[in-house]
């Protein structure tokens, strides 16, 4: 196995609160990592320290300088064309902007403004802008979070694509236990500062939520993140 993200004892406290309390995390190439866990429980400032955003955490980590950042907001600049956006990634580049654009379906908006595409559509031109650098690992912070659940779905089966075609290794932060389930190879669950869970998914691509397995899988992670399925609803008592 060739490790393309490599994390040992990584530590980040604001003011007296330790967030991060000594990480250790492998990430081989190619391969897809979720990481999962509560509300402040430090995932978003794990993906920012492996993207180098965060100067003040300490511990080892290595990742490649061919990485690429997607964030739950576009981040377009708004003064910029399309295709001039996507070519932040790669400046002088033009053919791979193009192309890039056309991977996500876009081909024929390179001249429009951020201003005219949808919230789908601009997430798209990220993840172009991505693709663009044609990138070893993707950091993903939540990418699909503020979609619309149908276009959700098509940005989720749009990067199973790109997987394919591309083989990068991405670490994807969600919420979404089925989107774990759905795209990684591993679902990690952050808790107390650490990596407090490893849930491999053996199942074959493409996925889906009705794949004999499945539902299993669903239940330990929800198990593993402090959520059991039996606390939907629970026993009637008729009273
Ligand atoms: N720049 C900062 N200054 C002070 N505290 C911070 C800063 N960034 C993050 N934190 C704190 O660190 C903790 C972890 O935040 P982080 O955003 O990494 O969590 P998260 O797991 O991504 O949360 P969510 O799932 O809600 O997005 C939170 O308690 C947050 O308030």
């Amino acid at each position: 196995m060739t490790a393309v993200v490599q994390a040992r004892g990584v530590r980040r406290a604001f003011g007296p609160v330790t967030v991060l309390d000594g990480v250790d995390l492998t990430i081989a190439s190619g391969e897809v990592v979720a990481l999962l866990g509560g509300s402040g429980s430090g995932k978003s400032t794990l993906l920012r320290i492996l993207a180098g955003l965060d100067p003040a955490a300490t511990g080892e980590f290595t990742v490649p300088r061919r990485h690429a950042v997607v964030f739950q907001e576009h981040r377009l600049l708004p003064w910029k064309r399309v295709i001039d956006n996507v070519a932040l990634g790669v400046p002088g580049d033009r053919s791979k902007c193009t192309d890039a654009l056309a991977e996500v379906g876009l081909a024929d908006r390179a001249r429009a403004w951020p201003a005219e595409m949808s919230g789908g559509q601009a997430q798209r031109v990220a993840f172009a802008r991505a693709l663009a650098r044609d990138p070893s690992v993707l950091l993903l912070d939540e990418p699909f979070g503020a979609l619309d659940a149908l276009t959700r779905l098509r940005m989720q089966q749009l990067f199973g694509r790109l997987r394919s075609a591309h083989g990068f290794a991405a670490l994807l932060v969600t919420h979404d236990v089925d989107e774990a389930l759905l795209l990684a190879d591993r679902a990690l669950v952050l808790a107390d500062g650490r990596i407090a869970a490893d849930l491999v998914v053996p199942l074959d691509h493409p996925r889906a939520p009705d794949d004999p397995g499945f539902g299993e899988l669903r239940r330990r992670l929800l198990d593993l993140l402090g959520v059991p399925l039996a606390s939907f609803g629970g026993a009637h008592t008729g009273t």
